[in-house]
């Protein structure tokens, strides 16, 4: 079975189709690309598997359970989590706490147990300070893990955003667009993180990338959208190839 099945999604804004007939399926522990020249629909995608926008149609079908329309949260707690074209951060919060906050959903503890410190309170503190930290760690952020999150230097908090991410124990990760803003040896690392947290995560992955040295890098399969539609699918290299999507795209 699939992890994500997503079939003939579609979306209106007011006159205009901004997502039309849209299918995608991605197998457990792929690395999978959403490509498309500016204004193609891939963040409106992302939006609608996040429950950020309800689809005009379509279902989306994460791990054998229906999630078309469900909000945010739900979606979230169902198992997919997301970093954001502009990185959104909690910046007057440290490092640590950006992913603390992402915890609170698997560890949790009454209003009244916090607000009287009570001995459960300071144990799961404790074991989300440990959890948090092996995530930092993973990123080599922990020993920034006091640090407020505006202090860090670029690359570091689109990792940050990532480490938050995953902090929600998610089954499915989508990150648009990562490596934007990044240097080529920040874009390198980068490659090497995404491909770390699917081998030792047990990660499936879909991101959005104008940055074709790490779509071909570490993307394995790929969509392609044009003017809200699919313009074509398949193994990278291929599709990369393929004569409609260099004119569509790559020959912008
Ligand atoms: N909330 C909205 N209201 C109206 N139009 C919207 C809304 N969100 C997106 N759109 C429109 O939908 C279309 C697709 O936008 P979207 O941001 O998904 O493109 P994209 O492929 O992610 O582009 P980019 O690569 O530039 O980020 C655009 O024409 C955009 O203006």
């Amino acid at each position: 079975m699939a992890l994500l099945e997503v079939k003939n999604l579609g979306i209106s804004f007011g006159g205009l189709r901004a997502v039309d007939e849209f299918s995608i399926t991605i197998e457990k522990g792929q690395l999978y690309g959403l490509i498309g020249p500016n204004g193609a629909g891939k963040t409106t995608i992302f939006n609608m598997l996040t429950g950020v926008y309800k689809p005009t149609d379509g279902t989306i079908v994460l791990d054998g359970k229906n999630i078309t329309g469900k909000n945010t949260i739900e979606i979230n707690r169902a198992g997919i989590a997301r970093t954001f074209q502009n990185i959104r951060l909690f910046k007057d919060m440290t490092v640590l706490d950006n992913v603390k906050v992402a915890l609170h959903n698997h560890y949790k503890y009454s209003t009244f147990t916090g607000v009287f410190r009570l001995p459960r309170y300071f144990k799961l503190e404790k074991a989300m300070d440990a959890k948090a930290l092996e995530l930092l760690k993973v990123f080599e952020l922990d020993d920034k893990a006091s640090l407020l999150a505006s202090g860090l230097p670029y690359g570091d908090q689109r990792k940050l955003e990532i480490a938050r991410a995953l902090a929600t124990q998610p089954k499915l990760l989508l990150l648009d667009e990562p490596a934007a803003g990044m240097n080529p040896n920040e874009t390198a690392e980068l490659m090497d993180t995404i491909r770390f947290v699917r081998d030792n995560f047990d990660m499936t992955v879909l991101l959005i990338e104008h940055d074709m040295s790490l779509v071909s890098g570490i993307c394995e399969k790929l969509s392609v959208l044009n003017f809200g539609q699919l313009l074509c699918e398949g193994k990278t290299a291929e599709v990369l190839k393929n004569p409609e999507v260099i004119t569509a795209y790559l020959g912008e």
